[in-house]
């Protein structure tokens, strides 16, 4: 019996990377019956054949597990955002953001294009970022100029035994982040072939890469910045230093909106908090609020 980790799963077989063997696998007939569906991702115990083929025999309990893209057990969703060509948003990020928490997934921000920031712009994007890292966040910024190794240094530590997946818009850099880091990707940038080639019609399947000593989704996830999944009164547990200041507010159960004596709305008076994350914390909150009822 070998243990390992499902990295691909196409037609019917399942890809289980079992320390650096990979052994190509059927699931086992019960799995069916028992309506058990192994996900990329996913803790598996293989038995091997005399042909090296193996055949799944138990799938370990999932941490978690993301619909699109189908992975198990995500350790970490890697944020990418431009700091310029699109420009910079700190709403987009915090919108990433809050489904990356809701989700219970520990983000990593990544700020792609520094060669592109306009001076004039500088000052407050480097407010912003010291903002996000007071908040506890990990961020790291990215050019593609930069030498291969001092990024490949400054990343290796976060992605390290991690399973990640990649979240941002189109055209932030993400193909180009995963290509400075592991030259044989070759993955397609910006240009015209790449929205030509794969994906669109061929079936949508993933892969996990190995980048750096972690596993990475090739697909990106979060591609929906929808709140369709988070409850209203679910929104103030998206944000971190909301949470460490909750049991200060007068009332429990406080939504940090009309109530009296509330800790966050203080500490976003006195600064602790930084006031554009409590007006984007408003601004979703309005969205959620006034979505219609699914019945
Ligand atoms: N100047 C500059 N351009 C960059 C940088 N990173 C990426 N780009 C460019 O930005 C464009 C988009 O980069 P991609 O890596 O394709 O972006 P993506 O996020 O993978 O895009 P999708 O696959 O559409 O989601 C390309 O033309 C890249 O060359 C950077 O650090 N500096
Ligand atoms: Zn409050």
């Amino acid at each position: 019996m070998k243990e390992g980790r499902i990295i691909k799963a196409l037609s019917g077989f399942y890809y289980v990377l079992s320390g650096d063997q990979l052994i190509e696998c059927k699931g086992r007939g019960l799995f069916r019956k028992q309506k058990i569906t192994p996900l990329v991702g996913d803790r598996v115990k293989v038995e091997v054949q005399a042909d090296g083929t193996g055949t799944i025999v138990s799938v370990d309990e999932r941490i978690n597990e993301l619909i699109r893209p189908p992975v198990a057990n995500i350790d970490q969703a890697v944020i990418v955002n431009s700091l310029a060509e699109p420009d910079f948003s700190p709403l987009l990020l915090d919108r990433f953001l809050v489904l990356i928490e809701h989700k219970e997934i520990k983000p990593l921000i990544i700020l792609t294009k520094t060669d592109l920031v306009k001076e004039s712009k500088q000052e407050s994007i480097d407010q912003f970022m010291s903002d996000y890292r007071s908040l506890g966040y990990d961020l790291l910024t990215f050019s593609k100029d930069d030498p291969a190794n001092t990024i490949y240094e400054a990343v290796q530590p976060h992605l390290a035994d991690k399973i990640s997946v990649i979240a941002g818009q189109s055209g932030v850099g993400k193909s180009t982040f995963l290509n400075v880091l592991d030259v044989s990707l070759q993955l397609e940038t910006g240009d015209i072939s790449k929205s030509l080639g794969r994906g669109k019609h061929t079936t949508r399947h993933v892969e996990l890469f190995s980048i750096a000593g972690g596993l990475i989704a090739d697909t990106p996830g979060f591609s929906s910045l929808e709140f369709s999944e988070i409850e209203l009164d679910e929104l103030r547990y998206c944000f971190p230093e909301f949470v460490e200041l909750q049991d200060e507010c007068k009332f429990r159960g406080c939504m940090h909106m009309k109530e009296p004596k509330c800790a966050v709305k203080a500490a976003v008076d006195t600064g602790d908090i930084p006031a554009f994350r409590y007006k984007h914390y408003k601004t979703f909150y309005e969205e959620i609020n006034s979505r219609k009822p699914r019945y």
